[in-house]
């Protein structure tokens, strides 16, 4: 498929580095390709480090400008951004689908909730409210200023290559800091089509700089090391999340991590059943089960298991499995062929360990990088599925008897992130959300990520928050200053 031929807009497929508000080639590129058919999709410049030190150059000479500007006027800017990002949204859902590979659906999806957070914070830029604190002397006057970091730096992953970069970027511009964003190298063409539109807003020149590469480590200590570079934010596992701060460490560096995740699902015997397998369907298989806060583990009350399981194996026998841009596709591509085979490894070591396969379990006759939505039970402690992050089409459930032993199981893993739980009684709704180790719980619901809330984790899952009134302060240093009259 000629990709850019498919667009009504072509001029937003990019495929050169955007620094200090010039698109710049290289003679070095990477290739994009296409995880549902695996052609080819385009040869994007592919910097060094080196060369990407121009783009954190260009953002420092950029940011006196940027902060010195009115929040309305960098409000006004960003939400028409937002606006062109709206207007363009096909095109980027195609764009974005063709790379990454998920169902156009949730592409568009993913271009409205990327653009959500940019229209959010125009309207957060406006708040940034300071202090005045009543002095501890007769003579002196308390202030509080809020000002921004800096020159930020962000390093997304290819799950969600629009509205990872919009999490970040929105929040950091409507503060006052300037930001280069280094793409996964699986997925920069959607990172280059939101630069062109910011172009187009009018985002003045160095105050947003995309530098696609396949360097990751290098371009990730090329962030921690430099000293220009005040703030790495960053989503993706924590694997590497550990790496940048033990990299960043030596200058105290401001980080945002957003981290893996092992949500666990639990169902209690008061759930109302229908309600909890519609809500494992979002919480488990969006994004073919490739986001942090997918459903990990499903942990279904003794008492209710075997009704649910029933009704959870029928709805998934019958998820259309296709290329993300055929009309009724519900799963598409994993991301890639190595995406396969953890996912064929978590189910092969649970039967192996004495789980019991109910629909799907292995690579989809479709070939690629496909494969069967998978539900299996009688899965166990032990199992790699219970500690390990899936990120594919797998549903494991797990029996437990008492509402303690639920929660235990749900808080046994090093990670707090997304956590979801069907209960009706108003008692144990509280005890239960309260017990919870995680920075975010859905109750009675399988979707809860929006601009308006707070997102993020606790213990192996991150630093921060992104999204809501929170979101800001993450982009902002507090100074306080003692007046002597
Ligand atoms: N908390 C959250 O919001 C999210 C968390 N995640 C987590 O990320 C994992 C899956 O995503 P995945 O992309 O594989 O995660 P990775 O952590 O492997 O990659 C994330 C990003 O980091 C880059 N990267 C890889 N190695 C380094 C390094 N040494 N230094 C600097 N950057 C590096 C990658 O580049 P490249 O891809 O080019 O190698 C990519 O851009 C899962 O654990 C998932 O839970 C994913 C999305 C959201
Ligand atoms: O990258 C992810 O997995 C996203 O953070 C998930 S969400 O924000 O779309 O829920």
């Amino acid at each position: 498929m000629d990709l850019k031929a498919s667009l009504s807009d072509p001029a937003l497929l990019r495929t050169d580095a955007y620094i200090d508000g010039r698109w710049q080639g290289t003679d070095r590129h990477l290739a994009v390709t296409d995880p549902a058919t695996g052609a080819h999709l385009a040869d994007v410049s592919d910097l060094t480090p080196a060369e990407a030190e121009r783009a954190i150059l260009a953002a420092q000479a950029a940011g006196a400008a940027w902060a010195a500007r009115t929040a309305r006027d960098r409000s006004d800017l960003i939400r028409r951004w937002a606006d062109l990002m709206m207007a363009a949204q096909d095109d980027l859902a195609l764009i974005l689908t063709s790379e990454m590979g998920k169902p156009l659906t949730e592409a568009r999806g993913e271009i409205a909730y990327g653009a959500s957070f940019l229209y959010w914070f125009a309207e957060e830029a406006r708040r940034v409210y300071g202090d005045t604190i009543p002095g501890h002397q007769p003579d002196k006057r308390l202030l509080i200023l809020k000002q921004p970091i800096g020159v930020v730096a962000s390093i997304t992953p290819w799950n969600f290559p629009n509205a990872m970069i919009a999490r970040k970027v929105a929040p950091a511009l409507a503060a006052g800091c300037t930001f280069v964003a280094r793409p996964a190298a699986q997925t920069p063409l959607s990172a280059l089509a939101m630069v062109e539109l910011a172009h187009r807003a009018g985002i003045p020149k160095g105050v947003f700089n995309v530098v696609p590469s396949s360097d990751s480590a290098g371009m990730g200590r090329l962030f921690c090391e430099h000293p220009v570079v005040r703030k790495i934010t960053f989503t993706g596992s924590t694997r590497v999340g550990e790496i940048l701060m033990r990299q960043s460490a030596g200058q105290i560096k401001k980080l945002g991590l957003e981290l893996g995740g092992n949500a666990p699902f639990l169902v209690f015997d008061d759930a109302d059943l229908d309600a909890a397998v519609e809500g494992a369907m979002i919480a488990k298989f969006r994004n073919g089960g490739q986001t942090c806060v997918c459903a990990n583990r499903l942990l279904v009350q003794a008492s209710v298991h075997d009704a649910f399981a029933e009704k959870l194996a029928r709805r998934v026998a019958v998820l259309k499995v296709g290329d993300g841009r055929e009309q009724g596709t519900e799963i598409g591509p994993l991301i890639d062929t190595s995406a396969v085979t953890k996912v064929e490894e978590h189910v092969a070591n649970a039967l192996s360990a004495g789980a019991r396969l109910l629909t799907g379990g292995k690579r989809h006759d479709k070939g690629g990088s496909y494969f069967q939505p998978t539900v299996l039970t009688d899965v166990r402690p032990g199992m790699a599925v219970m500690t390990e992050e899936t990120f594919g089409p797998l549903a494991p459930l797990i029996r437990f008897e008492t509402e303690e032993e639920g929660i235990g199981l749900a808080n046994d893993t090093e990670f707090g992130l997304a956590s979801y739980f069907y209960a009706q009684n108003l008692s144990r709704v509280w005890r239960v959300m309260e017990q919870l180790e995680a920075g975010m719980v859905g109750v009675n619901t399988g979707l809860i990520s929006t601009p308006e809330a707070p997102f993020g984790g606790i213990k192996s899952s991150g630093l921060g928050r992104e999204g809501s009134k929170y979101g800001m302060d993450d982009f902002l240093e507090l100074k306080y200053v003692c007046l002597s009259l």
